[in-house]
């Protein structure tokens, strides 16, 4: 595995543990990821790919190891997979969107002409004028993900973090949204983003981390997505034990 050390890395995993009820859902992740990096996250169902999105982003503690953040928390932006959350809010596109301006205003601060213009900007962006008013619940899934990714462009983050962004997305929508990243990834934001479509990933994310619970491969793409690795995690993904308990074999510096 490609584990160069990187004089400014965004993220460092050290023997990283994940998991729920101290069962583990990723183990012994090892690996620094350089700023400004486009990488993309794959690995089978269950292979714990929105578990460590969800560490990264504060809301798992590790069960063993660590990682250590090159960025303030509050420089992250993490796009959960599309949830039902916002589609049960009574909330218009342009409130859903303007939120991502909640750093920089606080809870409870208004919003000025200046920021106005700048929700309307990203929502003219994303292809969505015109739908300001429209209860947010009444948006198509790719509708809807546009304003997700509007309000992310709102939230300004050096570290963004998307789990399945492309996830039942028709393919104009996909297209554009990937530019949208690619134009993070140009402004020189680190993105780190949960995919399954292995062409799209070979097509547009320069590096990869191939998880099966365990990681597999990191690095450059094409060396990452080979036969190979893919066979070996669909292999350990028949196997994946709901019920195994924490490994420490690390710790006691025995070889993975
Ligand atoms: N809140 C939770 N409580 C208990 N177990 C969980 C929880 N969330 C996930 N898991 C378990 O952790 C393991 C990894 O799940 P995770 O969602 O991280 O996988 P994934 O790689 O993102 O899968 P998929 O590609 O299917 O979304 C799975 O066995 C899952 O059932």
């Amino acid at each position: 595995m490609n584990t160069t050390p990187d004089s400014d890395p965004v993220l460092v995993f050290g023997n990283l543990t994940l998991g729920y009820d101290r069962h583990p859902a990723v183990h012994h992740l090892d690996c620094e990821i350089a700023r400004g990096a486009l990488l993309a996250v794959v690995g089978p169902n269950g292979a714990g790919k929105s578990t460590l999105l969800k560490a990264i982003a504060g809301e798992l503690e590790p069960l063993e190891g660590r990682y250590v953040l090159g960025v303030r928390r509050d420089r992250i932006a993490y796009l959960p997979q599309r949830g039902e959350l916002e589609l049960g809010f009574p909330l218009s596109v342009f409130d859903m969107v303007a939120m991502g301006l909640w750093r920089r205003l606080g809870a409870f601060g208004a919003l000025g002409r200046d920021e106005a213009t700048r929700v309307h900007d990203v929502l003219a962006h994303v292809g969505l004028s015109g739908l300001e008013n429209r209860p947010v619940g009444t948006l198509s899934g790719g509708q809807l993900q546009r304003a997700r990714f509007a309000r992310l462009m709102l939230q300004d983050a050096e570290l963004l973090l998307l789990d399945e962004p492309f996830n039942a997305i028709d393919t104009r929508t996909t297209e554009d949204l990937c530019a949208l990243i690619l134009g993070w990834h140009g402004e020189g934001r680190s993105i780190v983003a949960v995919l399954h479509d292995m062409e799209l990933v070979r097509r547009t994310f320069p590096q990869c981390l191939l998880l099966a619970r365990e990681p597999l491969g990191f690095g450059p793409t094409e060396s990452v997505l080979t036969p190979e690795l893919l066979s070996r995690a669909r292999v350990l993904a028949e196997s994946f034990d709901e019920d195994a308990p924490v490994c420490h074999r690390h710790e006691h510096g025995e070889s993975a």
